[in-house]
């Protein structure tokens, strides 16, 4: 049986009921979308059109949740907290067809109407059924403008389906005149990127052998047009991986930072599950450094050791705040643990799930991870401390803290800020999907004086 997003109803059913399973472990039992939804896509074994289907919707449905809820408040006149929760994720699945694609207003609500009944409950069929009747009443456009408040950032996060909070975060970095490029931006899904391992494969090689293009920015990216990246061979074999240019070109900027004196000795004082491990070994093999791996948890640990093999990395399962002997290393990447605003792109589900509190613990792990990274360095080594996030808390605010000691000083990331045009911010490094295309990767380069 065929289906497309047409929504003929005799086929558009299964990668409804799909979605809607997704969406469920999601929502009650925390489960991730790019986890969860492959699982019930080889269950069902859904694959094509179908699958590409009830891809959009689960990922569109997460994606927008808490303005598709604002709607679906304001439509049904009552607090959604007061319906079953099964209810509730079928009416959010129903209403992002009404409101976020070209399914046809009858078809979302009556293939929603059916999808209740048999997975909800035949009861609330009818309710389900004027719920959505009264959401197709308007556009997402007329929606947005009826249910804004006149607060600038408020508007826009509902408008491009964010918490409030995270509209601050981007517009204390961007400024209001890039606010909503920068919210826009985490809607697209992020096209695949390839890295061409140093020494393994050249970029261009890989290029030709992926049916792939030249990446803009790192010389070892290649974008991917689509297609299952598994399947090329040169990352089967390990001689490229799946890695977004922008984490390339951070850890690429530690290994291109001058240096005077030995450079033997790296460390990934957070290396887990090993894309920047891997590309940093790839480097040190052609320089004839080595690389230590550091990652606290096991599982992890054991990530780093597949993506590493063949390149000369030690991996150590263990805390990067107690790791090694002071002044030992001659570059050390702290790839901190964050809260992750940079690639939200990627988690559908993750910007409704972060709380602007989070941040508060991460920034201070990611300042102790910092000044572990500055005792193990040597004077006149390198640091390159990186988050995927620009919340200007666990950014610029960990380094300025780390730059008020005297033995540090900041080196001019110019690896990158030469190559990249608008990435630098403050004598930092700050790339964004909006700009760069690239996840929202920040990056401080900081040398040991002392
Ligand atoms: C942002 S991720 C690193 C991503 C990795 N560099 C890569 O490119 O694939 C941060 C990692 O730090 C690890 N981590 C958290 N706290 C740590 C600690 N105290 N010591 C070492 N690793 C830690 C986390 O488990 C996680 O794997």
């Amino acid at each position: 049986m065929s289906r497309n997003e047409s929504g003929d109803l005799n086929t558009g059913v299964s990668a409804r009921r799909v979605a809607f399973d997704a969406i469920r472990a999601v929502s009650a039992e925390d489960a991730y979308a790019n986890i969860v939804l492959p699982k019930l896509l080889a269950h069902e074994r859904m694959s094509g059109r179908d699958a590409a289907f009830a891809t959009e919707l689960t990922y569109g449905t997460l994606r927008c949740l808490g303005t598709i809820e604002a709607i679906l408040t304001a439509a049904s006149g009552r607090d959604l907290d007061g319906l079953q929760a099964d209810l509730v994720d079928a009416l959010c699945l129903g209403a992002y067809q009404i409101l976020y694609t070209r399914v046809p207003v009858h078809a979302a609500v009556s293939t929603t109407v059916s999808l209740v009944k048999a997975a909800v409950s035949p009861r609330v069929s009818g309710l389900t059924n004027a719920v959505l009747r009264k959401v197709a009443a308007r556009d997402l456009d007329a929606w947005v403008d009826r249910l804004a408040s006149g607060d600038r950032l408020g508007d826009l996060a509902l408008r491009h389906a964010h918490p409030k909070w995270i509209a601050e975060e981007f517009d204390a970095v961007v400024g209001p005149d890039e606010t909503a490029a920068a919210l826009a931006a985490d809607n697209v899904a992020p096209p695949v990127h390839l890295c061409a391992k140093p020494g393994r494969i050249e970029q261009s090689d890989l290029a030709a052998k992926a049916d792939g293009n030249v990446g803009r920015w790192s010389p070892y990216a290649v974008y991917l047009p689509g297609g299952d990246p598994g399947k090329i061979k040169a990352v089967a074999v390990g001689r490229a991986s799946v890695q977004d240019e922008g984490s390339q070109l951070v850890a690429a900027a530690l290994a291109a930072a001058p240096l005077t004196g030995t450079d033997k000795t790296w460390v990934d004082l957070c290396a887990g599950p090993g894309g920047k491990t891997a590309l940093l070994g790839a480097l040190a093999s052609q320089r004839g450094a080595r690389v230590d791996a550091v990652e606290i948890q096991a599982h992890r640990a054991e990530l780093v050791t597949k993506a590493a093999k063949g390149l000369p990395v030690t991996v150590h399962t263990g805390d990067g705040r107690t790791y090694g002997t002071p002044g030992s290393a001659d570059r050390v990447l702290v790839d901190a643990p964050c809260s992750g605003l940079g690639a939200l792109r990627r988690r559908p589900e993750a910007r409704w799930r972060k709380r602007r509190t989070d941040i508060d613990g991460l920034a201070i792990l990611q300042r102790e991870l910092l000044a572990a990274a500055i005792e193990l360095v040597r004077p006149g080594g390198v640091i390159a401390y990186v988050t995927c996030s620009p919340a200007p808390e666990e950014t610029v605010e960990v380094a300025a803290g780390a730059l008020k000691r005297p033995d540090v000083e900041l080196l001019a990331p110019v690896s990158i800020t030469e190559r990249v045009p608008d990435s630098e911010r403050d004598g930092f490094v700050q790339l964004w999907p909006h700009r760069h295309g690239t996840d929202a990767m920040f990056l401080a380069l900081l040398r040991k004086t002392a």
